[in-house]
């Protein structure tokens, strides 16, 4: 790559307490305003990089840069307060509260209440589900409108790069092609994306750039579109079969 990565993990060693590791030496660079998509087999290590890259986990080895600075060993509040916001897998919203209280979480950190205005209307604007549900009570949104108000949450503090970790998960059909589209949109508002999915063929077709993990290594990176139409790739998790072979 040409120009300085926004975000670069390099060779990172991490694990979790005294077992053994489950990044071996792994190196992942996020250009400014791409997405860049980690996929690979279950237990490959895919969480554990956004883990490692939002503070969650210190990596035994290796370093993290933002923008040429290292920010190793600082710990999730002050990797937020640079810049990295983590949407974790699962549902995070408070059903409970309105959409609008679950947005404003993400705004803590924020103390001049011009700026909280002029992020919640950025966020209506690029979520328009936000702005029309903003009074709804957010456990009565369907789950992909519930992730866009994760996703409105996760920017309200103007990230530089946004942690996903498996945005579709247990989404139908409608709601990931929903979730996608506002994945490539945050890109286009400036805001770059280190995302990991299973649905690993939609998310490369999103991406601008794709790791393939195995072991806690990246086997293979390059353009999204090159690895969509790898051979190997295409067999081992993209569901390509040719004809000839099952
Ligand atoms: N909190 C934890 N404590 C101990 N081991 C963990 C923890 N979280 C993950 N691991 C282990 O680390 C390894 C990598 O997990 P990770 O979740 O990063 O993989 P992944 O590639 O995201 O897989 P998946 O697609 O199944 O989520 C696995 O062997 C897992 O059991």
């Amino acid at each position: 790559m040409a120009s300085e990565p926004l975000l670069e993990l390099r060779d990172i060693e991490a694990g979790y307490g005294r077992a053994a590791l489950v990044l071996r030496g792994l190196t992942v660079q996020v250009p400014a305003a791409s997405v860049v998509c980690l996929v690979g087999p279950n237990g490959a290590g895919k969480s554990t990089v956004l883990k490692v890259a939002s503070g969650m986990l210190a990596p035994r080895s290796g370093r993290i840069l933002l923008d040429g600075t290292d920010i190793t060993g600082r710990r999730p509040q002050q990797m937020l307060a640079a810049g990295l916001s983590h949407v974790l897998q699962g549902h995070s919203v408070f059903p409970e509260m309105s959409v609008a209280e679950n947005v404003l979480l993400g705004a803590y950190t924020l103390r001049e209440k011009s700026r909280v205005a002029e992020r919640v209307e950025f966020v209506k604007d690029l979520f328009p589900v936000v702005a029309q549900r903003w009074q709804s009570l957010a456990g009565a949104l369907s789950g992909g409108q519930q992730k866009q108000v994760e996703f409105a949450r996760s920017l309200m503090v103007s990230p530089r790069v946004v942690l996903l970790d498996e945005p579709s998960m247990g989404l139908d059909p409608k709601a990931t092609e929903t979730v996608f589209t506002q994945v490539a949109r945050m890109r286009e508002a400036g805001t770059a994306v280190l995302l990991v999915e299973q649905n690993a063929r939609r998310a490369l077709e999103t991406a601008d750039l794709g790791c393939v993990l195995d072991l806690g290594r990246v086997h293979l990176s390059g353009p999204a579109a090159d690895l969509l139409a790898d051979d190997r790739l295409g067999q081992l998790y993209l569901g390509n079969h040719r004809a000839g072979t099952s």
